[in-house]
């Protein structure tokens, strides 16, 4: 991940050799089946270095899907995948890992193992993956814990002492553990209040801003789209209709675009974000 470099007291981001319009996440021609049931076919889509996208489309379109598969999670029955120039499926075992080791992901509800605390989740990640010392661990895993604007008495908690927000919070810790460069977000402000949802979509920003992070970010919300996105890629028909700027999705006359973005509830959170 693009680390923060001291220059005399001033942290400026450090911009990798890949940084620009790097595309990071290349999908071509993905199709996914669940026996008779083609959910996918021949989607395409690229996420370009350092960008928040917003991926949206009906429920039961296939977005979940899609995070799946780009996973690995999900067998796909054709199409490829290219992760950091990488195509997945001719990847060795070691490149696999390597791979693995930088990608982040914040399941829908969080996912924390409900048995263990905060810093133990954190530390799940770097368990499997790393091989450090017991105390070096509980340091790395604290600093998620502060990163992501929760007290540090948090990190002994288990999750059902938590609220929603902390949750949310404690799973994008777990998701940044080692340092991704890409962090996939699975509806993450799902069960927010509007204040807590903001907030979150802030800390998203922050961290884009500050570590040079991609975001992947499947969303409901349209506060999430339009405030904090760069790109938006709607899926719909198995594949994506559109993708652009909230710009251009205010332009598209696609109908289920057209209805989404530019109905009352979409009309009214863009009149509330106007300077
Ligand atoms: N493991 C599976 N086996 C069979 N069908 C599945 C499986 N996973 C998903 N599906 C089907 O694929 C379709 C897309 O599901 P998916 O969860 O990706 O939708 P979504 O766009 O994420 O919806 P939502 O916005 O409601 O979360 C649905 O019809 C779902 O039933």
């Amino acid at each position: 991940m693009a680390g923060l470099e001291s220059n005399s007291d001033v942290m400026t981001p450090v911009q990798p050799e890949w940084q620009g319009d790097k595309v990071v996440l290349s999908a071509r021609d993905i199709t996914v089946s669940f026996g008779e049931t083609t959910v996918l076919e021949n989607l395409s889509l690229d996420v370009h270095h350092g960008e928040i996208l917003g991926f949206v489309g009906a429920s039961g379109a296939g977005k979940s899907v899609l995070l799946r598969t780009v996973l690995g999670l999900i067998p796909r029955s054709s199409g490829t995948i290219e992760l950091f120039g990488k195509d997945l499926a001719t990847a060795s075992t070691r490149e696999k890992i390597a791979l693995d080791m930088r990608l982040g992901v914040l399941f829908q509800h969080g996912a924390l193992f409900s048995s263990l605390t905060v810093l133990e989740n954190i530390q799940v990640p770097m368990r499997e993956y790393l091989d450090l010392p017991h105390k070096l661990m509980d340091e790395l895993a604290l600093l998620k814990v502060e990163l992501v604007g929760l007290p540090r008495e948090a990190a002994n908690k288990l999750p059902s002492e938590l609220s929603g927000g902390m949750i949310k919070r404690a799973a994008l810790a777990r998701a940044l553990a080692l340092d991704p460069d890409i962090l996939f977000l699975d509806e993450p402000t799902s069960g927010l209040d509007p204040i807590g949802a903001a907030e979150f979509d802030e800390l998203v920003a922050k961290m884009r801003d500050t570590m040079g992070l991609t975001v992947y970010m499947v969303t409901h919300d349209l506060d999430s789209l339009l405030t904090v996105c760069d790109r938006i890629a709607v899926l719909g028909k198995k594949r994506v209709l559109v993708a652009g700027t909230v710009e251009e999705m205010m332009r598209s006359e696609e109908p289920w675009v057209k209805s989404y973005f530019r109905g009352k509830r979409a009309r009214q959170i863009v009149t509330d974000n106007r300077p």
